[in-house]
Parts: C-alpha cells; sequence; structure tokens
C-alpha cells in the first residue's frame, strides 16, 4: 500500500494536469481512497448505467459528471483520527474569526422572511433556503484543508473532488443519501439543526421536531409509492452529531425488488426536503426565484455508484445458499452535499443554508447559517 505521502504528490500532479479525481473518507472509517481518472475525457453520468464516482448538483437539468470504474484507479490509503487534533465539539475563538458583511445578514434575513411569508400565506410547508458566503484563504492548498476536514470531523463524509468542469469542490457532510448492496438499502431522514453544548440530554423544540418528521414522512410516502421497492421500515428519531452542531436523524431501511435499481430510488429521494422543501416542486420553485446565487453542486449528492465489490465467500455449509450470488455484487454509497464549498482563485466560495417552516424566525435563521459556515471556516486556517 502506497503512503498517504505519495498518493497526496500523485493528487497533486493530477489536478496540475487539469485531470478529474476525487479523495474521500466515510464516517468512521481510519482510510481515505482516492479514484484517479486515467484519461482526460469528461463523462456525463447516466444514472441507469453509471457505475463509478458521481457528482450530482442541486438542479438534475444541469450537468452530474462520473469518473467512471473503468477509466480510473482506485488507492486506498490510511488516514488515522489524531486525538488530540479532533477538536471538532469547540472549534477555538480564534478559528471564528471572520468577518461577515452585515448587507449578509439583512438579505438573508429578508430571503428566509419572505419564506416565512409564502408559507403561512400558501400552500408551502417547508422551504430551505441558503445563502453562499465568499472568504480568502491564506494557504488555499485543498489537500492540506482536506486533512483538516478529516481531523475535525471524523465522523462526516469528508471529500476533495476536482473535475477540470466544476472546478475545486471540497465538504464534511453529516447526510448520507442512500446506501444499497444488492436488494437492501439505507437512507436517514435529517433535519433540525442546535449548537452541542455538550449536555447528555438533549432537548428538542416542536418546531425542530415538526421539521425532521416531515422529512421523514415524505422520504417514506415517496419510496413506499415505487414500483422499485419492497419493503420499508423507519427507525426511531435519535440526535446526531454533526461537529459542534446536532440534527435530529431518523434511519430508513428496505429492500428493493431488483438489486442495483436505483435510478427511480434516487429520483424519489433528491432533492430531500431537508435540502429543497415541500410540497418539492413549489419549494424548488421558491428556491430558483428567490436565491441570489447558484447552488450548482452544494445540495446535490456525491459517491460510489454501482461500484462493484468482491463478495467473501464463506465455506461454512450454512451459507451456501447465499453463494448462489455469485462473488460480485454491486454497491453504492451516495452523500447529499451538505457543510461544502467550492475553491475558486485562492477563495472559498461556502454555503449554509436551513429548513424554514411556519414557526421559523429569521434572525435564528441567520445564526444557524452562521454556525454552519464555522464547520468550513474552521479547516481553513492553518
Ligand atoms: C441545508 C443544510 O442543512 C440541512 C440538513 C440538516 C439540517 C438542516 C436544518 O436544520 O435546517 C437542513 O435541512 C445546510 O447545512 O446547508
Amino acid at each position: 500500500m502506497k503512503s498517504s505521502v505519495e498518493i497526496f504528490e500523485e493528487l497533486k500532479t493530477q489536478l496540475n494536469n487539469k485531470l478529474p479525481f476525487v479523495v474521500y473518507k466515510k464516517p468512521g472509517e481510519s482510510f481515505s481512497k482516492a479514484i484517479v481518472q486515467n484519461d482526460s475525457q469528461n463523462f456525463e453520468a447516466n444514472l441507469t448505467e453509471a457505475e463509478g464516482f458521481i457528482f450530482a448538483p442541486f438542479d438534475s437539468k444541469d450537468t452530474a459528471y462520473l469518473i467512471p470504474a473503468a477509466h480510473s484507479d482506485v488507492k486506498e490509503f490510511r488516514t488515522e483520527v489524531r486525538e488530540e487534533d479532533n477538536k471538532e465539539a469547540n472549534i477555538p475563538d480564534e478559528f471564528l474569526d471572520f468577518e461577515f458583511r452585515e448587507t449578509d445578514q439583512k438579505e438573508h434575513e429578508i430571503l428566509v422572511q419572505k419564506g416565512i411569508d409564502a408559507i403561512k400565506t400558501g400552500d408551502l410547508k417547508k422551504v430551505v433556503l441558503a445563502r453562499s458566503e465568499e472568504v480568502s484563504v491564506h494557504d488555499p492548498d485543498p489537500f492540506r484543508i482536506y486533512k483538516n476536514l478529516i481531523q475535525k470531523y471524523p465522523q462526516a463524509f469528508v471529500y476533495l473532488w476536482f473535475h477540470p468542469e466544476t472546478g475545486i469542490w471540497m465538504g464534511a457532510t453529516p447526510e448520507r443519501l442512500i446506501r444499497t448492496e444488492r436488494t437492501k438499502f439505507k437512507t436517514m431522514a435529517l433535519a433540525g439543526t442546535q449548537v452541542d453544548k455538550g449536555s447528555a440530554e438533549v432537548e428538542w423544540r416542536q418546531k425542530e421536531i415538526e421539521e425532521q418528521l416531515f422529512v421523514t414522512d415524505y422520504i417514506l410516502e415517496s419510496l413506499e409509492k415505487k414500483e422499485e421497492v419492497k419493503t420499508i421500515t423507519a427507525g426511531k428519531p435519535f440526535t446526531s452529531k454533526a461537529g459542534k452542531l446536532l440534527h435530529i436523524c431518523t434511519e430508513i431501511t428496505g429492500s428493493m425488488n431488483t438489486p442495483g435499481d436505483l435510478k427511480g430510488i434516487i429520483e424519489a429521494l433528491h432533492p430531500t426536503p431537508a435540502v429543497c422543501g415541500l410540497p418539492r416542486e413549489q419549494a424548488f420553485n421558491f428556491i430558483k426565484s428567490h436565491e441570489k446565487f447558484q447552488r450548482e453542486y452544494y445540495t446535490g449528492y456525491l459517491g460510489e455508484i454501482n461500484y462493484k465489490t468482491e463478495v467473501k465467500r464463506n465455506s461454512n455449509r450454512r451459507n451456501q445458499e447465499n453463494q448462489q450470488f455469485g462473488a460480485i455484487s454491486k454497491r453504492s454509497d451516495l452523500f447529499v452535499n451538505l457543510r461544502c464549498m467550492k475553491l475558486v482563485n485562492g477563495k472559498a466560495r461556502i454555503f449554509v443554508g436551513g429548513g424554514i417552516t411556519k414557526d421559523s424566525n429569521a434572525a435564528e435563521e441567520w445564526m444557524e447559517t452562521v454556525n454552519k459556515s464555522q464547520i468550513m471556516k474552521s479547516v481553513l486556517v492553518k
């Protein structure tokens, strides 16, 4: 196995040559994977036949890119989380000393208030409204920032993606869109945010409980309708930690009639009410006509799609039944592109948003985006 130093050197060369690659680490794992495209073609992803690593935008009308498994090499290397660096619960104050413009605050509060008013007067139940913010970075080395993200957010899906058509994106997202293996799938309903104050008992307000329930109900309803889906079950909501933030999460598991029949399921899930709103189309239109920036790949999704993996055969007689499936299975593991940024000309464009319901408060929503943006800012400092 090559060392991380050697692999990062190879990735630097890949970036200098403007060739696509992605390097990522899954929640809780102690190794990273780099997928390095070995030619300079641009591959657009088609959900029915994509096999590789997909990078898909918020708006499905825009282009999703793929690093195809057949045109790339996979390299795995250890990326241990050092305990002393893992300061995720309390980011030191000096890391938070970035200025934000007052006009940003005003603009965001006006946008949120428009969302609240639309919910109170129409059919819209929830809309996720976001903003972007640019900060200068002293040392915009994406590999250094990637290493920082891994140390700070060991429980997130951490990634660094480059493609000549999209530029450099990176992030540490807490939200899994879907994971599948053979006919089994797993997804989650994530919503509600509060800052982790370190107390063992976490209390959630009715507003957040309701907001998260919308998300769970929507995911269940839209998946139940799909003929690809055979069974589906939701667990109990629990508090999940994402850096110094807490969210409410419900795990949803199920099975499909045909292994790897993902297209319909992805289309049913994306964009989830955790990043768009309810009803989906109205929320989508509201976002498109009111937000003052392009989301691009923020609130899109990314990850392994139909990756062939070897299944270890078990010589135990009782498992013989399972062997009839053969030794190769296709696996997908996709994440929602949250807590992310785009690196452009030595600056980081950070994307943050929050779910708005009838009980939301514009000033609180602004603060929520400030807290979320600090997840990115804390890793930009040396
Ligand atoms: C849209 C974002 O977060 C979503 C995911 C979890 C909690 C959320 C919330 O509390 O509003 C958002 O729905 C973001 O981080 O930019």
